[in-house]
């Protein structure tokens, strides 16, 4: 199983310090969407010009204009762009088109989504290399959560998929044994007090 470090920050400069110090641990630099937002592409490129060697993910959440926004994303140097699993099939299917193109992949983020298991399926046969079981930081503060639930739901889908929203070294392992592809942990290694060992104790845990 793969490890990606979710960048929620808001400058290029705090993203490429957090990169830094977790990039021998991990396997996939994102840039949380808010990032995306306050600095633009720009932090895509710097990203990935500061770890050629990662796979960088730009968590765009698209919902529209799938083609245009993936190109330029790709454009930039993301090797890999979230498209929203509530969006249209045709913004799925151009964001696709564009990947294909630039010899890269798109994610599906399955935030919001009430049959996640079945909009996981069509949107892998419209092309997405794998699907994102998302409970957002909004969604993860709202009574009733539950973590599990997206665990069952990444296992009943048949398709390949990650796991985002509340990962850390407690629940990584549960994870890891739904048959998750990749592990997406923000807030346990960003706001820990020290990036790099967060990381590695996520590796670690991983086994
Ligand atoms: O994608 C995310 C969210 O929508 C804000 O951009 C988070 O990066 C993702 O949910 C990871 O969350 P935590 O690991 O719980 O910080």
């Amino acid at each position: 199983m793969k490890l990606q470090f979710a960048m929620d920050t808001l400058s290029t400069e705090s993203a490429l310090a957090l990169a830094a110090a977790a990039a021998p641990h991990v396997d996939i630099l994102e840039l949380g969407t808010p990032l995306i937002k306050s600095e633009g592409l720009s932090a895509i490129t710097a990203i990935k010009a500061a770890h050629p060697d990662k796979i960088v993910f730009a968590d765009l959440k698209t919902m529209d204009a799938g083609e245009l926004e993936a190109d330029i994303a790709f454009g930039a140097g993301a090797d890999l762009v979230t498209v929203l699993g509530t969006a249209g099939d045709s913004t799925i299917a151009g964001a696709v088109k564009a990947a294909k193109k630039h010899g890269k992949g798109v994610v599906v983020d399955l935030i919001g989504v009430a049959d996640k298991p079945a909009r996981a399926k069509q949107v892998v046969a419209l092309g997405a290399e794998f699907v994102e079981m998302h409970a957002g930081l909004d969604e993860q503060a709202e009574d009733g959560f539950t973590f599990a639930t997206l665990l069952r739901d990444g296992e009943a889908s048949g398709v390949p998929f990650s796991v985002a929203g509340g990962v850390n070294a407690a629940s990584i392992g549960s994870v890891r044994d739904s048959g998750a592809r990749i592990a997406v942990a923000g807030s346990a290694i960003y706001s820990a007090e020290n990036v790099g060992e967060a990381a590695a104790a996520l590796r670690a845990a991983i086994g």
